[in-house]
């Protein structure tokens, strides 16, 4: 069986992914990685810059239906994933899997993006006209996903007020 994560940026699918699959014994998988290792290892946000998003999209697709193509995996989507044409009716087919979002609220998010070092540097802004970790952005994007996300989830998680370990136990004590 597969447990697929899906939310937005600094919802913790990555985070939370990898402790689901020590604890779950599976195979974890990040399509964000996974792309990137397709671009010689360099940051979404050069990716953008260089490439195009487009570029990465189309990558990130291609990527995701090879992970959906795994079993026994943890496969932690990128934000935008199911966004992409095709992928979210991929996901909700996917045979033996679990569909999780891990829904969060924006200011929340928001603090967790720009707290993570790493990602500020690495996440390009959505909208080219707010920063990636800023809750005007977050809340314009999300107005658009949260109904997507929804719509393929069979599990709903909402992680605005627990840390990882605890929405880790909870999803595999609950759902897994
Ligand atoms: N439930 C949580 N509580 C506290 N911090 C969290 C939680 N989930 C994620 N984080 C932090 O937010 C940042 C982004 O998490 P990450 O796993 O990279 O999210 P995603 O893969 O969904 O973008 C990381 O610094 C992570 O430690
Ligand atoms: O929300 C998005 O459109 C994106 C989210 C990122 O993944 P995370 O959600 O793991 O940060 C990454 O795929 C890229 O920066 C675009
Ligand atoms: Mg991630």
């Amino acid at each position: 069986m597969n447990i697929i994560l899906m939310g937005y940026r600094g919802s913790g699918k990555t985070s939370i992914g990898k402790k689901i699959a020590d604890q779950t014994w599976k195979d974890f998988v990040d399509t964000d990685t996974e792309v990137v290792k397709r671009f010689d290892g360099r940051s979404i946000a050069d990716i953008w810059e260089t490439d195009g998003e487009p570029a990465f999209r189309a990558a990130e697709v291609e990527v995701a239906k090879q992970c959906l193509g795994r079993d026994n995996h943890v496969i932690a989507l990128g934000g935008g994933t199911v966004m992409q044409d095709g992928v979210a009716d991929l996901v909700k087919a996917a045979p033996d899997a679990i569909r999780i979002y891990l829904n969060c609220k924006p200011a929340v998010l928001a603090e967790r993006i720009a707290a993570d070092a790493a990602s500020t540097a690495a996440r390009p802004s959505l909208t080219g006209t707010a920063a990636a970790s800023s809750v005007e952005e977050i809340t314009a994007v999300l107005e658009e996903r949260d109904p997507v996300y929804k719509d393929v989830a069979d599990v709903v998680f909402d992680v605005s007020y627990v840390d990882i370990p605890a929405a880790v136990a909870y999803l595999t004590r609950h759902h897994l």
